[in-house]
């Protein structure tokens, strides 16, 4: 460490990028090698970091370099750490490497370690760099540091395993330690080593010059700054200051897509989901991502059936699914283009359902499904059930030329890139949301329901939880239970069921079975909907689709 005795930070605001002085790598005091492996890689002048941080590291001082992302503060530190070793007299008799590069993550350290790599080799000079993880069991350790090496990359988190392993002991490194640099170090203790960090600092030899890099001003930064260095120097780059600034580089041109969708599943309150539903059907929204619930109870159907059964007679198939039930199944979704399989169903009747929203009544619609290897059996059997029947085109599933393998590639490491966001946790605290969000939603419903009763009639008939009548103390709710407001609901129902004639007589004359179906809001939900007599089909679903919506833009789910 450079000084011991807490002084006021000298504190370097770099000016305006246009104003600066633009030094070359030459004027900062760079060794030819180094300028020439630079010249190698492209690089022929300083960064502002570059030009303040390197005749700073170069002096021996501490440093603590505050520079939005990308500005080049990895080689701001490695060429003036590479130079100092190059000239390090004593190395010969090092028992522990004499730079220390500590990273918050393992992609971090591979790609300091490459960088190293390359540079010592480009300068053709004798310097060892070495990368450890904290995976590496201690004869890994041991081989890994023999020699010992110049240069040390690794997460903080080996340091202790190192200490443990016995192939780094506090002697040696108060001995051999000349630099110790913490890179990202905003990201350091974030990522959960403090105590390692703190733990280390007691074996870090006074003389050791302390290098600090961080693309953001934290408290974090604070706490190490004060941890590790004493009295550095605090190289503030122009535009640090807010998070805005320090980092968004000004060359990144930024954009928003609105592409409006929302989330369907059975985790919602019933009354959000209809709430969904019928923002979908009034066209608020174009995507609707959707979780199919009715595959567990379909692969208990498809369970009992024998394959051989199923396949004899696919009008039995129908009529099977016809008595299933399910959050997608039987939803009257409006005006839907595409929908699309992302992950295949369980069943041919989940298959047939799913598509199924889409091309209702006389409309036309596609379907796309994404069929992994693991899913070629079920989609062989889909294919089986459904009869390759070339009279009936709607009965043939065609590859998808619009989908290239060549489009497909190009798109994977976006593709993998949020597929590796979307955590437990994340997707947990999106329900979370989606949940809290249509809570309020349904509280906004309140003054509709008021002057809409009829929909809060709908709402009524909620997804059965069992089959099971009540018990007959419970059919009934004493009017001392009854608060006022559900008193004034329950007259709205009933004065709303008299004006629409679904009176009880009505429901013991009729269909029974019929009515409950019409107005179950999963199965077929319409802001306007209760005079249409539906039947069971999903055919003849179809036919009972509302054209008026047909001019409206076409949706996927
Ligand atoms: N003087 C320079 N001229 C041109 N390119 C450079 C220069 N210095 C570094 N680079 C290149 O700029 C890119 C960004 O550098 P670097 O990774 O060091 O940025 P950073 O400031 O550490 O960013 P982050 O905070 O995101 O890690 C790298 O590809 C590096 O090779």
């Amino acid at each position: 460490m450079a000084e011991t005795m807490e002084k006021p930070p000298k504190v370097i605001e770099s000016k305006e990028e246009e104003e600066e002085e633009e030094k070359s790598f030459e004027e900062l005091g760079l060794d030819p090698r180094l300028i020439r492996a630079l010249i190698k890689k492209g690089i022929d002048k300083p960064t502002p970091i570059q030009q303040v941080a390197i005749p700073l590291i170069l002096e021996g001082k501490d440093v603590v370099a505050r520079a939005k992302t990308g500005s080049g503060k990895t080689f701001a530190y490695l060429l003036p750490l590479l130079q100092k070793l190059f000239t390090d007299s004593g190395s010969k008799n090092k028992l522990a490497p004499s730079a220390f590069v500590l990273v918050p993550t393992r992609e971090l350290s591979q790609q300091v370690y490459t960088e190293v790599s390359s540079l010592i080799e480009l300068c053709r000079v004798q310097l060892k760099v070495v990368q450890l993880t904290s995976s590496m069991t201690a004869s890994d350790l041991r081989a890994a540091l023999v020699g010992p090496p110049n240069i040390l990359v690794c997460t903080p988190a080996c340091i202790p395993k190192c200490f443990s392993a016995d192939v780094l002991q506090s002697a040696s490194i108060n001995s051999s330690l000349e630099i110790l640099v913490l890179d990202e170090a905003d990201l350091l203790l974030s990522y959960g080593y403090e105590d390692d960090i703190k733990a280390f600092t007691a074996h870090i030899p006074r003389r050791c010059q302390c290098l600090l890099m961080s693309a953001t001003s934290s408290a974090d930064v604070e706490k190490l700054k004060k941890l590790i260095l004493h009295n550095p120097f605090i190289l503030t780059l122009p535009e640090v200051g807010n998070i805005k600034d320090e980092v968004i580089p000004k060359n990144v041109q930024q954009f928003w897509f609105g592409i409006k969708s929302a989330v369907l599943n059975a985790e919602l309150p019933q009354n959000s989901r209809l709430h969904i539903l019928e923002e979908f059907n009034a066209g608020l929204f174009d995507y609707l991502i959707a979780t199919d619930d009715s595959q567990t109870k379909e692969k208990e159907e498809t369970n009992r059936e024998s394959n051989a059964e199923r396949r004899k007679s696919r009008k039995h198939a129908k009529q099977k699914l016809d008595s299933e039930f399910g959050v997608v199944r039987g939803i009257d979704f409006k005006n839907v283009h595409t929908v699309i399989n992302f992950e295949m169903p369980e069943s041919a009747a989940g298959y047939v359902h799913r598509i199924g929203r889409t091309g209702r009544a006389y409309s036309t619609g596609a379907s796309v499904s994404l069929v992994s290897p693991d899913e070629m059996e079920i989609f062989e059997e889909i294919k089986s059930v459904l009869g390759n029947d070339e009279n009936n085109d709607s009965n043939l599933i065609s590859p998808f030329s619009l989908l290239s393998k060549n489009a497909v590639e190009s798109l994977r490491y976006r593709a993998e890139d949020i597929a590796k966001s979307v955590t437990k946790v994340a997707v947990k605290e999106a329900r979370f949301q989606d949940l809290k969000k249509e809570i309020l939603n349904s509280e906004k419903l309140k003054a509709h329901f008021e002057v809409n009763p009829r929909d809060l009639d709908l709402l009524k008939h909620d997804k059965a939880l069992s089959k099971k009548p009540p018990a007959p103390h419970l059919r009934d709710v004493p009017d001392y239970l009854l608060d006022p407001k559900t008193q004034e609901a329950s007259k709205l129902v009933k004065l709303s069921r008299a004006a629409m004639g679904n009176n009880k007589s009505m429901r013991r004359e009729g269909s029974r079975k019929k009515f409950r179906k019409s107005k179950d809001p999963l199965k077929t939900f319409s802001a306007e909907a209760p005079k249409r007599a539906r039947k069971g089909g999903i055919k003849s679903e179809g036919k009972d689709g509302d054209d008026s919506h047909k001019h409206k833009k076409k949706k996927s789910i």
